[in-house]
């Protein structure tokens, strides 16, 4: 459906997108993953046609977007960050006013109007002055622009930004159902976005495709170790040293009320690598343990343990803890989240984008996120 060739985009800054390399297939919805800056947009806008590529080529359904842009173009339907409407024009003459700018014949002007209507839920606003609509309103005109001339693929540029929880539950609803018939390309920081809408990710990093997978099999590939979260009852010195003394434990890391209590996403990247980092150093240098009595049962111990070489240690864990008569009262094995994923691959080097400022890489998630599940709690 898509075919993207070591297509770069370089500005005249030095600032773009290099080498992006992937392709889709139909019915596949992939979530363009990245922090701002990382060239989303850019790459969107070469697959749409609205920016020749620097070097590389795009093809849509076998069809180059070099050689034959018009027919490659029709296949596609796209939704800029910012839609593109006309604030004065009702909503019914901005839709007709689309039917004629993409050549749908005035025969069929009305059926597909009136369906587009109907699959966004427009039934009643058709009428209504745009600028007099709600934001998410106006995104599902967005929407409705971008599927009134059929077309296969949608390339739909962070649709959710800016919409209140309610509206992005409506939002991504839609984008849901429009993908049972369409092949969906749609870019967002927000990570839970791809868990809930996406089959693939491709994570961009400062101009670059840095992982492409199933949002599920990433943590496999990228877990260079192997980790067991537990808790265990007894004193703390003997459980932490019985762990480290356990055959195959590579490191014992002592949790934290401070550390269990971090926000899931709510912080900077930056800050939360600091954090990961004192972490480290505040079990070396022996923190406040839960056995201390501060947020967890007391007498136990909480704790992540390692493994070398990727070796599954739960069973040597079990038998050394029940060996010294200090009972297991919670094991799991541990994997990487998402956001762990992204966080591993966008954190190595300092982002050096004069324009990935304070908010850059604060994902608005945290919030829209669990005011989502409030929406559907009360739902
Ligand atoms: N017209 C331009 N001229 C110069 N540099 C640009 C231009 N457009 C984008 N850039 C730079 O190219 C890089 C990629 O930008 P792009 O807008 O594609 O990123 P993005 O991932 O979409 O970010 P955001 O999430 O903020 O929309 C950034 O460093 C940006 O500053």
């Amino acid at each position: 459906m898509l075919e993207v060739k070591q297509v770069s985009k370089l500005y005249e800054n030095q600032r773009g997108v290099r080498d992006i390399d992937f392709s889709m297939s139909r019915g596949e919805i992939v979530g363009f993953l990245g922090p701002n800056g990382a060239g989303k947009t850019t790459t969107m806008r070469m697959i749409t046609g609205y920016l020749n590529p620097s070097r590389g080529s795009i093809a849509i359904d076998g069809l180059s977007m070099a050689d034959h842009p018009k027919k490659a173009r029709q296949k596609i339907g796209y939704l800029p960050e910012t839609p593109p409407l006309y604030p004065e024009m009702s909503v019914l003459s901005y839709l007709k006013f689309i039917a004629d700018l993409r050549d749908i014949p005035v025969r069929e002007q009305k059926q597909r109007i009136s369906e587009v209507i109907g699959r966004l839920g427009l039934q009643g606003r058709e009428r209504q002055i745009i600028r007099s609509l709600s934001k998410g309103y106006k995104q599902r005109i967005g929407l409705a622009q971008a599927i009134l001339h059929g077309p296969d693929l949608l390339v739909l540029d962070e649709p959710t930004s800016g919409l209140d929880p309610k509206q992005i539950i409506e939002i991504r609803q839609l984008i849901r159902e429009l993908g049972e018939n369409h092949t969906v390309l749609l870019s967002t920081h927000i990570l839970p976005e791809i868990n809930a809408l996406c089959n693939r990710v491709l994570i961009l990093h400062q101009g670059r495709i840095v992982l492409d997978g199933q949002p599920d099999q990433l943590a496999n590939s990228l877990n260079d170790t192997f980790e067991v979260s537990l808790e265990v009852k007894g004193p703390r010195e003997t459980v932490l040293a019985e762990l480290r003394a356990t055959p195959g434990v590579s490191s014992v890391r002592e949790l934290t009320s401070e550390a269990e209590s971090q926000p899931a996403i709510a912080a900077p990247l930056e800050e939360r690598a600091g954090e990961a980092a004192a972490g480290e150093e505040a079990t070396a240098e022996g923190s406040t343990s839960l056995a201390d009595g501060s947020g967890s049962e007391s007498g136990t111990v909480k704790a992540v343990v390692a493994a070398s070489d990727r070796e599954d240690i739960r069973e040597a864990i079990f038998y050394r803890m029940a060996e010294r008569r200090l009972p297991i009262l919670a094991m799991k094995k541990e994997s990487l989240s998402l956001e762990d994923i992204f966080l591993k691959l966008t954190t190595d080097e300092k982002l050096d984008d004069a324009d990935a400022g304070s908010d850059s890489n604060s994902f608005e998630v945290a919030e829209a996120e669990s005011e989502e599940k409030e929406v559907n709690a009360r739902a």
